[in-house]
């Protein structure tokens, strides 16, 4: 049909792409259309809202509401035919309505369809981040047409209803003024036409449960529907002519109709009437005790916008901030955590959606209203006194939502807590979902330091999830200590198997096994808990607490350390500079040596984590505390150990006061030294740090590896190197599919005459690498 002044406008690319996928990932739910077009009227209605704040004119057409009605198509015998929805929220000019309809693909679109085509990820939760939208009608309705009216402000002061008209298939739609003229009054009307495959929808009753289902909690505007009763009424009998004045014959014919009674007449009568169906308090607002269970896990489902989801677990509480504003409020433990929860921890995700009154005031309360490390909860707040019109900005400087926030952390903490108490099972989901926002809650929250660390959950030696109150509970007498050993993404097993452990272990002590990056940072600042402190078991200070009881132990290690002296001495000597100090320890059982750091130094995990830090390399905190002196703990009941002190002890003795300044080592000194190095460098590994040169470490090996093989230190490998080609030239040949054909007995013709390419051992030595300066 052509209707007058009709521009006709190409979708743009994205957009026909976005519709179809919509169309073809959503074929069997399609009864999303009706919860997403009243979302889009609610908003439409909230927008309306908000303008209407500065300029009550914007409402001269009435209050804010959302209509829906069926209407059949007679022709078919009402097999088919329309739904309408109309709202008098804000509306869309013409050129809005091409816009916001046809030519804004949001940002992010293009690579979101991407990977919807390329069938990655593409589950009901992802659309429902991403937003369906009006697309989604195109689901139920082969052609779309909505007509929109924007209020009269001073910048358009008489609007002019447009119509906008589009097929589910085709690549462009058309906008043209609604030839009807401005019926509407204020807002937008969609018209769905609904063919017979799609009847099921032309049903208030079907549409009722739809929307309770969907969209009670999400609209906050009042939703009719119009209900069509056709109904018989009596028709009341023709009055007989009855004469003035003569009773008699009236009296006559009351005789006769007792004998042959008239027959009732009914006449069928159409009867319409708008019945509210979002009328029940939104769930919020009602007394937990009344809500069921299905309703806190629909609200959930509505609120995350994920449709298959459930929550791990909730809480509806009524509170007051103090400052005199009361208010009630659900916060949900979601069960995943949105892919970009980690990157985006720091530039804030808006999960909590304030009301005022029962309306939606702001999703965005400022990046740091719910720290980041909780900010995985989905929140609803609705405050009673607060003013409509509060904005951000009014907020920010409000009491109340400092107070808000140290309530919501509290009653989120006493929700987790009362979840590992009750169920246990469903915990154990929270700790390994939120376990690592937990420890950064423990470190960013110092107030609340015990109650989160009652909340953590460990593996260790004794158990796969444990308690810190568990081990405390578990503890050895004397023991002081909480053990813990942390290696970043390592597994427990590897763990417990450092030679920081091992003793430990043996002895039957528990040893926290940490491997989230978190744990380390998280321990040191718990540093006390139930009276026992924190350690780290890499590092200088442990105490097993019953070393005063052992008397033969002590006299052992008081022994051990005379009679190792001669072997701590020369190490101390030769590891100057690597080492702050060389001691006997007895925290090892079969490793010889291990390499610890200062208390209040970085452990080898520690330095891994800095390290991976961007620019870390040039902080001079970074270096100062990477190169803190390290402490070489020696055992020595380890034969290793035992065989080196021999070895020291069996040194020639060099005369040192001979007048020339070169130091002179025996050649069994220079081999000795060698076998330390190695052992050193090994033991970093071994106990979890980087060696400083690995090539010189390296060859250190492969030196010893030599002697033991009896092969010469000297003797060098045989490589001629063959030089590349010359620097080509040209453009890149496209393609070229190139056979190579080996023929292993004609090496020389492939290789070329291999006596002439220059010998590794002469040119390692011209070999600088770098850049020339220009
Ligand atoms: N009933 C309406 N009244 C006024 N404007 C509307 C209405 N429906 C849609 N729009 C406009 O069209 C735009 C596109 O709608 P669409 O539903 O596709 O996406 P959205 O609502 O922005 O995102 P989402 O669906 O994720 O909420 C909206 O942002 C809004 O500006």
């Amino acid at each position: 049909q052509n209707n007058e002044g009709s521009e006709t406008f190409r979708y743009e690319s994205d957009i026909t792409r976005l519709r179809s996928l919509v169309i073809h990932s959503l074929y069997s739910h399609k009864d999303v259309f009706l919860r997403e077009l009243l979302s889009n009227a609610n908003d439409a209605l909230e927008k309306l809202r908000l303008v209407s704040l500065t300029d009550r004119s914007v409402l001269s057409a009435g209050e804010g509401n959302v209509t829906i009605e069926i209407n059949l198509d007679e022709a078919s015998r009402g097999k088919t035919g329309q739904i309408v929805i109309r709202d008098t929220g804000i509306g869309m000019t013409k050129d809005e309505l091409t816009r916001n309809l046809g030519t804004i693909a949001r940002s992010g679109t293009s690579e979101f369809l991407k990977k919807a085509e390329e069938g990655q990820g593409v589950d009901g939760n992802l659309i429902g981040q991403f937003g369906l939208g009006f697309y989604s009608c195109f689901l139920v309705s082969p052609t779309v047409r909505v007509s929109s009216l924007p209020p009269a402000t001073s910048g358009n002061s008489e609007p002019t209803q447009h119509t906008f008209v589009s097929s589910s298939t085709g690549d462009s739609f058309e906008v043209f003024p609604d030839p009807r003229g401005n019926t509407l009054g204020r807002g937008t009307e969609i018209v769905l036409s609904i063919g017979e495959e799609e009847a099921e929808f032309l049903s208030v009753e079907k549409l009722k449960t739809l929307i309770e289902k969907h969209s009670t909690f999400s609209t906050t505007f009042p939703i009719y529907i119009k209900e069509r009763k056709t109904s018989k009424i009596p028709v009341p009998p023709p009055q007989s002519p009855v004469e003035d004045g003569d009773p008699d014959k009236f009296a006559d014919d009351l005789d006769t109709d007792e004998t042959t009674p008239k027959e009732e007449t009914f006449e069928e009568v159409q009867e319409e009437s708008w019945i509210r169906v979002n009328d029940k308090a939104p769930i919020w607002m009602r007394d937990p005790k009344e809500v069921s269970e299905e309703e806190y896990k629909a609200f959930y489902q509505a609120v995350s916008k994920d449709d298959t989801g459930e929550p791990l677990g909730w809480s509806h509480f009524k509170g007051d901030t103090g400052s005199g504003v009361s208010f009630r409020a659900i916060i949900y433990v979601p069960s995943s955590l949105p892919k970009e929860f980690w990157s985006k921890m720091t530039s804030g995700i808006n999960n909590v959606r304030l009301m005022v009154k029962r309306v939606f005031i702001t999703d965005d309360l400022g990046e740091d209203f719910m720290p980041r490390w909780l900010s995985f909860l989905k929140v609803t707040v609705d405050a009673d006194d607060l003013p409509l019109n509060v904005s951000r900005e009014t907020l920010q400087n409000n009491r109340f939502l400092s107070q808000l926030q140290r309530i919501l952390i509290r009653k989120a903490l006493d929700l987790f807590t009362k979840l590992s108490n009750d169920q246990p099972e469903t915990y154990k989901q929270i700790a390994k979902l939120y376990g690592n926002a937990l420890r950064i809650g423990l470190l960013e929250s110092p107030k609340d330091k015990v109650k989160i660390a009652k909340l953590l959950r460990f593996e260790s030696t004794r158990s796969e999830y444990t308690t810190l109150e568990e081990y405390v509970e578990n503890r050895k007498e004397g023991q002081k200590q909480i053990y813990y050993m942390a290696g970043v993404g390592e597994k427990a097993e590897d763990l417990a198997r450092s030679p920081f452990v091992e003793k430990l272990f043996a002895r039957g002590y528990e040893v926290l096994l940490l491997n989230l990056p978190s744990d380390e940072p998280m321990m040191a600042s718990l540093d006390q808990f139930m009276g026992m402190t924190t350690q780290d078991v890499s590092k200088k200070g442990l105490k097993f607490g019953d070393e005063d009881e052992h008397e033969a132990e002590k006299k052992e290690l008081e022994a051990q350390k005379i009679a190792f002296r001669p072997l701590i001495d020369w190490l101390k000597k030769d590891l100057a500079g690597q080492v702050s100090d060389v001691t006997v320890t007895n925290r090892l059982v079969t490793s010889p040596c291990t390499i610890i750091v200062d208390s209040y130094g970085w452990s080898a995990n520690m330095q891994r984590i800095m390290s991976a830090q961007t620019d870390s390399q040039d902080d001079p905190m970074f270096n100062m505390m990477k190169n803190l002196p390290k402490v070489l703990e020696i055992n020595p009941k380890s034969p290793l150990i035992e065989g080196l002190l021999e070895r020291v002890l069996d040194l020639p003795q060099v005369e040192e006061d001979e007048d020339d300044d070169v130091k002179r080592t025996s050649e069994e000194e220079e081999e000795l030294r060698e076998t330390v190095r190695v052992l050193f460098d090994t033991s970093l590994v071994r106990s979890g740090f980087s060696v400083a040169d690995p090539t010189t470490y390296f060859e250190r090996v492969e030196a010893l590896l030599r002697r033991t093989l009896g092969v010469s230190l000297s003797a060098k490998p045989k490589i001629n190197i063959r030089p590349a080609p010359p620097t080509a030239s040209g453009p890149i040949p496209e393609d070229e599919e190139q056979k190579i054909e080996f023929d292993p007995s004609n090496m020389e013709g492939i290789l070329g005459d291999a006596s002439q390419w220059p010998d590794w051992n002469d040119m390692k030595e011209q070999m600088a690498f770098g850049h020339d300066e220009l």
